[in-house]
Formats: structure tokens, sequence, C-alpha cells
């Protein structure tokens, strides 16, 4: 399993490996005792499967706030997808700052999403599916959103025309109106 760090701490990327052969391949795709040796000891106890239909669909930028905070292991199904990260920890040197991978069926990369972090996704084909494990379980009074497109994040998605949202996410408010419910906890 190879792990990346990213530009912001806690966010990494990971690669699990495929053994192929004339059937295919075979992957891992999440194993705790792999995951401990790098340092990520997370307990994931609900897995999400969703398909979007159309490129340019974005979902995000979305959490869950405290007690029912989610870190997410995110990977593509099918398809491909660029997924985000935001770090929204208040008094956290990065507040504010983004990273942003394409994982696909064809790279199998995973992002590992923290605590504290909002999570969003633009489809890059049509048909594409999104895998996670969340480390709590959904919490409809927990959830909120932020705008995907909002100028003092400054996410370059990278869309190929307007992007396909769902109501709430495209009623979601602005970071500047945002009070996160997250703080940051100094360096690990
Ligand atoms: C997230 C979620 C939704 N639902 C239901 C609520 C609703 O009827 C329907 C669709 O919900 P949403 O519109 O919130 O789905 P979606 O926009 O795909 O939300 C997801 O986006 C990505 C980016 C994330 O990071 C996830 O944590 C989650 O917020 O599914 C569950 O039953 N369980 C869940 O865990």
């Amino acid at each position: 399993m190879k792990v990346t760090k990213t530009a912001l701490p806690g966010v990494l990327l990971l690669e699990p490996p495929r053994f192929g052969d004339t059937r295919g391949f075979f992957s891992e795709s999440w194993n705790r005792k792999t995951l401990a040796a790098h340092g990520i000891e997370i307990d994931f106890v609900q897995d999400n499967h969703s398909l979007s239909a159309q490129t340019d669909t974005v979902r995000g930028l979305h959490f869950q706030s405290p007690p029912h905070a989610q870190a997410k292991l995110v990977r593509c199904g099918r398809g491909r997808l660029f997924d985000v990260a935001v770090d929204i920890r208040k008094g956290s040197p990065t507040y504010g700052q983004w990273v942003g991978y394409e994982l696909s069926f064809e790279n199998g990369l995973q992002l590992l999403v923290p605590e504290g972090f909002l999570h969003g996704f633009a489809t890059r084909d049509p048909d594409t599916e999104i895998v996670y494990k969340c480390s709590d379980y959904y919490a409809p009074d927990c959830d909120g959103a932020v705008r995907f497109d909002d100028p003092d994040i400054g996410i370059d998605w990278n869309l190929s025309g307007d992007a396909v949202l769902s109501d709430k996410d495209a009623a979601a408010p602005l970071l500047a109106n945002f009070d996160s419910p997250f703080t940051w906890e100094g360096p690990k």
C-alpha cells in the first residue's frame, strides 16, 4: 500500500496494490491492519455508494458536525471523479485550503478525508460511482454543506459545463457566512 501525504496534513492519498492476471485484477480495497501499519486507525461503521448519471455532477461540499463527525475513505467504483477535501478547522494554519485528486476505476486511488474537512466531488464521466467508508453513522440533524464554488475557497473544478447540483447543495452557504463546528487541535 502506497500512502502519500498531501498539502493538507491528515488528508492522505492511498494506492492499494492491484494483482492483475488473465481474469482482470484483485485488490484489497480496505484492510484495517494494513492501514494501522501506516498509522491510520479509524473505526469505519458505514459504507456509502452513489451513482451520478451525468458528467459534471457535483456533490458537496459536505460535513457532519460533532458528535457525529465523519472521516471518509473514498474511492471510485466506476468512471472518474475529482475528489476534494477542504480544511474547516477553526485556527488551522490551512483553514479554507483545499486539495483535489482524480480517483478513477482505472487508477484505484483512494482519498482519506479526516473529520474537520469538507468533502465533495465532481464526476468526469457519465454513470460514475463513488464508494466510501464513514467513521460515524448518517445523522441528518448534523448534516451541513458549503457552496462548492465559493470564491474564497477557489476550487478549480475544471468542469466541462454547468454543475449538476442537488437543491440542497445549490442553496448551501458560503464559507464566510458559516460558523464551523470544528477547531484545530494543533499539529499531530
Ligand atoms: C449521506 C446519506 C444520505 N442518505 C439519504 C438522504 C437523502 O434522502 C438521500 C441523498 O442524500 P444527499 O443528497 O445528502 O446525498 P449526497 O449529496 O450524495 O451526500 C453525500 O455527499 C458526499 C460528497 C459526502 O461526502 C457524503 O458524506 C454525503 O454528504 O440519501 C442516507 O440515507 N444516508 C446517508 O448516509
